[in-house]
C-alpha cells in the first residue's frame, strides 16, 4: 500500500476541548499527529502540504439529522444521496446520519436495505443511518435488537403525523423499553399530532389556508406537552431520550427540568429555529411555504431560549433536519391548503457557516461551535472519536475554514438540489475553504474534487454520553 502523508500547516486547530496553534499530520486517511507550529512538525516528510495560515483547522461536521430522497407529503425530498452529500461537503460536513424508513406493515430490514440501495456508491462523504419506526409491533421490537448489534443504534418515533409515521403511547413505551434493554436511543418527534390534526381541520374549515397557519395550529404548547410526555414515558421505561428539532421555548423548559433531575434526556435544535421565524412563514404570495417544516418556525422570541439552551447544555446538538422540497411543483402542492405543503427545509450546506456566524454574534464560543456541530453529535450517535474531532487515530475529516471570508447565501450559488434558499441574501462572515474526507480532498480551495462513492457507510456504536 502506498503511504500518503499530508501536513496542514499554520492554522488554528479548534476542537470541542482545545484551541491549538498546531500543524496536523495525516497519514493513510487518519490523523497521525499534531505538533505546535515550528516544533516537530518542521521535520515531517510529506507528499503534500496545505497552508492554513490565518485559517481555522476544524473537524468535519457531523449532521445527525438528514432526509435524502425521503418520501413525504406525496413526493420525495429533492436531494438524493449524490446531490445531498456533495452539498454537505461544500458546507464542511463530512458525515451525515440519515433516516432509513420502515414502511408500515413491512420489516425494518426491508427499509434498511432500501436505504442502502439509495445511498451506497452515491455519497461524497461518509454516512450512517438511524431507523424510522412506522409500525411498532412484536416483529419490529425483535428486529431493533439485531439492528443495534449491527450499528443502527437509534430509532426515530413520531408523536405527530397520525396515519403516516405516528406511534401511540403504548407503542412508544414498548420501543423505549426495548432500547432500555438493547442500548439503543429513541429519537422523538415531539408534537401532539392528534390535537394538531383537530386544529388543522378547524383552520381549514374556517378558510385559514395560508402557510402561516401551519405555524399557528402547531402550537408551542403541543410541542411542550409531547416533550413532557416523551420524557415521562422514557422515565417509566428507564431509557434515554433524544428529542429532535426542538423549536419552542416551552419544550426547552421541559428538557431543562428533566436534566436538572439528572435524567438522560437530550435535545437537538436546527439552524432554521435559531435564525428564522414565523415572519418567514407569513411571507406573501405563498412564499411562506418555503419555510413549512415540523416542528414549525416560532415567533422570534423563542430564539433566546434556544441559544440559552445551547449555552447551558440543555440542548446538545445542532443538526439540519435537511429535507428539501422545491418551491415549484413540490411546495406548491399545498396552495389553498397548508396541510398539503410537504414539510421540510433545505439546510445541509449551511449549518457550519450559520453557527460560525453565531460565534461572531456572541451566541456561542468557538469550541462550543465545534462541540454542538461535530463532537457531541458524534458522541451521541456512537461515532466518536473516529468522527467529530482532530486527534491521533481519528479519521482525517478536516476542514480548513476561513473565518474572514465574506459570502452571501443564495439559491444561485448553493449546491443543494432545491430551487430556493431559506437564507436568500443573508450575509455570512466565514467560509469553508478546503475539506478532507478520510484524507482525500473533496473540496479544494472552493472547487469540488470529490466523487460519488468515496463516502463510506459507517456502522455506529451506542450513545457515548450515558453513565
Ligand atoms: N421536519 C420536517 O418538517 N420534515 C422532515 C420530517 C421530520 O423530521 O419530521
Ligand atoms: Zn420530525
Ligand atoms: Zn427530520
Amino acid at each position: 500500500m502506498t503511504r500518503t502523508r499530508t501536513a496542514i500547516r499554520g492554522g488554528l486547530v479548534i476542537t470541542a476541548a482545545d484551541e491549538l496553534h498546531a500543524d496536523v499530520l495525516i497519514e493513510d486517511g487518519r490523523i497521525a499527529a499534531l505538533a505546535a507550529h515550528g516544533s516537530d512538525a518542521a521535520a515531517w516528510e510529506t507528499e503534500r502540504s496545505l497552508d492554513a495560515t490565518g485559517k481555522y483547522v476544524i473537524p468535519g461536521g457531523v449532521d445527525a439529522h438528514t432526509h435524502m430522497d425521503f418520501p413525504f407529503g406525496g413526493t420525495f425530498s429533492s436531494d438524493d444521496f449524490a446531490t445531498g452529500t456533495k452539498a454537505a461537503a461544500w458546507g464542511g460536513t463530512t458525515t451525515i446520519v440519515d433516516f432509513a424508513v420502515q414502511t408500515k406493515g413491512h420489516p425494518l430490514r426491508e427499509g434498511l436495505d432500501h436505504w442502502h440501495a439509495k445511498a451506497d456508491a452515491q455519497c461524497s462523504v461518509d454516512y450512517a443511518f438511524h431507523m424510522i419506526l412506522s409500525d411498532v409491533n412484536e416483529g419490529t421490537l425483535k428486529e431493533m435488537d439485531l439492528l443495534v448489534e449491527e450499528g443502527i443504534t437509534s430509532f426515530k418515533l413520531f408523536m405527530a403525523y397520525p396515519g403516516v409515521f405516528y406511534s401511540d403511547d403504548g407503542q412508544i413505551l414498548r420501543a423505549m423499553q426495548r432500547t432500555a434493554a438493547n442500548g439503543g436511543l429513541i429519537m422523538m418527534h415531539a408534537e401532539n399530532g392528534i390535537a394538531i390534526d383537530v386544529l388543522v381541520e378547524q383552520a381549514l374549515a374556517a378558510g385559514r389556508t395560508d402557510p402561516r397557519h401551519h405555524g399557528e395550529v402547531r402550537r408551542a404548547l403541543l410541542e411542550a406537552e409531547a416533550t413532557h410526555r416523551a420524557i415521562q414515558l422514557a422515565r417509566v421505561a428507564g431509557s434515554p431520550l433524544y428529542v429532535v428539532h426542538v423549536s419552542a421555548e416551552e419544550a426547552v423548559a421541559e428538557l431543562s427540568q428533566a436534566r436538572r433531575l439528572g435524567l438522560p434526556v437530550f435535545g437537538e435544535t436546527c439552524p432554521q429555529y435559531l435564525f428564522l421565524s414565523t415572519d418567514n412563514l407569513a411571507e406573501p404570495d405563498f412564499e411562506g411555504a418555503k419555510y413549512v417544516c415540523s416542528t414549525p418556525l416560532r415567533p422570534r422570541e423563542h430564539q433566546a431560549a434556544l441559544w440559552r439552551g445551547l449555552r447551558t447544555n440543555d440542548l446538545q446538538v445542532v443538526s439540519t433536519d435537511h429535507c428539501p422540497f422545491c418551491f415549484s411543483g413540490q411546495k406548491e402542492l399545498g396552495r389553498g391548503d397548508f396541510s398539503k405543503i410537504p414539510n421540510g427545509m433545505p439546510g445541509v450546506e449551511h449549518r457550519m457557516d450559520l453557527l460560525h456566524q453565531a460565534v461572531l454574534e456572541g451566541h456561542i464560543g468557538r469550541r462550543r461551535w465545534i462541540e454542538i456541530a461535530c463532537a457531541t453529535p458524534a458522541r451521541m450517535f456512537g461515532l466518536y472519536p473516529k468522527k467529530g474531532t482532530i486527534a491521533p487515530g481519528a479519521d482525517a475529516d478536516v476542514v480548513i475554514y476561513d473565518p474572514h471570508a465574506e459570502q452571501t447565501l443564495s439559491a444561485d450559488t448553493h449546491h443543494m438540489n432545491v430551487d430556493y434558499s431559506a437564507y436568500e441574501g443573508k450575509r455570512i462572515t466565514g467560509q469553508v475553504e478546503t475539506v478532507l474526507s478520510r484524507g482525500e480532498t473533496v473540496i479544494d480551495r472552493r472547487t469540488y474534487t470529490g466523487r460519488a462513492g468515496h463516502g463510506q457507510y459507517v456502522p455506529r456504536g451506542t450513545c457515548q454520553l450515558l453513565g
